[in-house]
């Protein structure tokens, strides 16, 4: 496919997007007219197979999955590039999206419409066995017609699987958005995006991260907060009552216990019709909630790290939260980048 590259419309950790052209199409062939291309260097190169490898076995047939027209890798600059040529949301993210709002939130119907978009998307996800591992308002694109679609597949995982790329604990993704079970025991599954939607539904509705965390402060603390006790993230209370118990089910610390996305499509905060102006209630809708039999009846405590502790503190007794969650992050031999005053860590 012969193309041009364009403006830059998005930097990432790995990739700068691009616009692409590619005027020789016209819109009539295999690929459309314009198209985002993401590109990246030798360093950022395994991200984007990965992100291509799986959106290949996710296929087409989900719209609220942003599509990929292939790859391929030119030299630019005396640099070998590597590019994924994606369906181009003219609207950006909802991260850039809710920036631009200037701390507004969104209303309450359009919060439901793209939660209802983002929770089919990751049906779809996790019916095909992967887990996305890094949803949050960045990676959810806007297209002109109004719609959502999930994008930034370069840190999903097939769900299960043991990753070898470090062999100590790992973190991934972005701190604001991770799971107690991440930040316990470096589980990352579909669990976890459910976690990761209902961050994304407090920041879309409220225009607020769902921590509070001041400016500046070590991100530490708040791996803690979302690790140790009971604390779950803010659920605004101007929200309806369905919405505030939709957070609730996603809030769940307890990975077992938490909805799935399946689940959640049921709840009445998405299941409705949002065509007629009165909400219409969902009317019936049957959840089955895992029997306490089903879940694991002695739940881990949230302060084991058994690999952790038999790979960094040898025959030394670490006592507190802090001192855990301390070892955890030096273990992981972090790359760090900031990104929007926040710390991104993989
Ligand atoms: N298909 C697209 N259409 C329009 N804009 C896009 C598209 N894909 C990405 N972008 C923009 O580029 C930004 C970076 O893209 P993306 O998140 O996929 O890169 P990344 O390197 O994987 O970043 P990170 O992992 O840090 O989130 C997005 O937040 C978005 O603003």
């Amino acid at each position: 496919m012969e193309w041009i590259r364009g403006e830059t419309i998005g930097y990432g950790t790995f990739s700068t997007v691009s616009l692409a052209s590619s005027p020789s199409n016209n819109g009539s062939g295999e690929f459309p007219t314009f198209m985002a291309v993401k590109s990246a260097d030798s360093y950022g190169a395994a991200s984007l197979e990965n992100e291509k490898s799986v959106l290949d076995k996710l296929g087409d047939e989900c719209d609220e999955i942003v599509r990929c027209f292939g790859d391929d890798r030119t030299v630019e600059n005396g640099e070998e590039m590597h590019n994924l040529f994606l369906e181009y949301a003219s609207r950006g993210s909802l991260e850039s999206y809710l920036k631009k709002l200037g701390g507004e939130g969104l209303p309450e119907s359009t919060v439901r419409r793209h939660t209802g978009s983002v929770l089919r998307g990751l049906r779809h996800i996790h019916a095909n066995g992967f887990a996305h591992c890094d949803l949050k308002l960045g990676n959810i694109l806007l297209f002109g017609d109004g719609a959502v679609k999930i994008a930034d597949f370069g840190l999903a995982t097939r769900v299960g699987e043991v990753t070898t790329l470090n062999e100590g604990v790992q973190i991934r993704g972005t701190p604001l958005y991770m799971a107690p079970e991440a930040v316990n025991d470096n589980e990352y599954g579909s669990e976890g995006d459910v976690w990761a939607l209902g961050c994304a539904v407090v920041e879309m509705f409220s225009g607020k991260t769902a921590w509070s965390f001041k400016e500046g402060s070590n991100f530490m603390s708040l791996l803690i907060r979302i690790g140790v006790g009971d604390e779950v993230p803010m659920i605004p209370e101007e929200l309806s009552e369905q919405g505030r118990d939709f957070l609730t089910k996603c809030f769940v610390k307890d990975p077992k216990k938490r909805w799935t996305a399946e689940m959640l499509l049921h709840h009445p905060f998405v299941a409705v019709d949002l065509d007629h102006d009165g909400l219409v209630e969902g009317e019936g809708f049957v959840v089955n909630l895992k029997t306490e039999e089903e879940v694991s009846t002695s739940p881990r405590c949230p302060f084991e790290f058994p690999d952790w502790l038999s790979v960094s503190s040898g025959s030394q007794m670490i006592d507190s939260p802090e001192e855990r969650v301390a070892s955890l992050v030096a273990g992981s031999i972090p790359d760090w980048s900031v990104t929007n005053s926040w710390v991104t860590v993989r």
